[in-house]
């Protein structure tokens, strides 16, 4: 190792560095309204960007050699588990309180309040027949 400028900044070899992936992923130089919850992007003006590694706006999986090596595995079920949840369960909000969409600080980010759902059967109870 070496020591090395980044971005203008003098990094001395042997520094720990952190890349804050949460104001990558806000940069409003590349994401309208960052802030917003607009999973609708990935469909239309965004729907071209890589997850795995390649598109440095959008990191979720980590980038190089040490990147994620669970991102195809991750890729494939949790679509399928999503779409069990879904096709299963009517899904109900516990009352018509605008939700609280406000973050925790951590390592990683998650909602600062649980969001409270009502899950029911959406399918005859035979079909929710587990174990033997
Ligand atoms: C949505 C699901 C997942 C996300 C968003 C995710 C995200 C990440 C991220 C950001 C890293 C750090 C990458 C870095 O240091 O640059 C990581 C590392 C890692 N992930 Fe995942 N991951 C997911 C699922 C999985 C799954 C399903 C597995 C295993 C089956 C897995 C196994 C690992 C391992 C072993 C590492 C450490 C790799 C290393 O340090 O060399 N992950 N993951």
């Amino acid at each position: 190792m070496e020591d090395c400028v980044v971005s203008g900044y003098d990094i001395p070899k042997g520094t720990r560095l952190l890349v804050n992936l949460w104001k990558i992923h806000r940069d409003p130089n590349i994401w309208s309204d960052p802030c917003e919850f607009k999973p609708e992007r990935f469909l239309t003006n965004q729907k071209d960007i890589d997850l795995k590694g390649n598109h440095f706006e959008l990191l979720p999986f980590g980038t190089g050699r040490r990147m994620c090596p669970g991102v195809y595995f991750a890729l494939q079920v949790l679509p399928l588990a999503l779409a069990n949840v879904i096709q299963q369960f009517v899904i109900n909000r516990t009352s018509n309180e605008p939700i609280d969409m406000s973050e925790s600080s951590g390592l990683t980010t998650s909602k600062a309040t649980p969001l409270e759902v009502l899950l029911a059967p959406r399918l005859s109870h035979q079909m929710y027949h587990v174990g033997s």
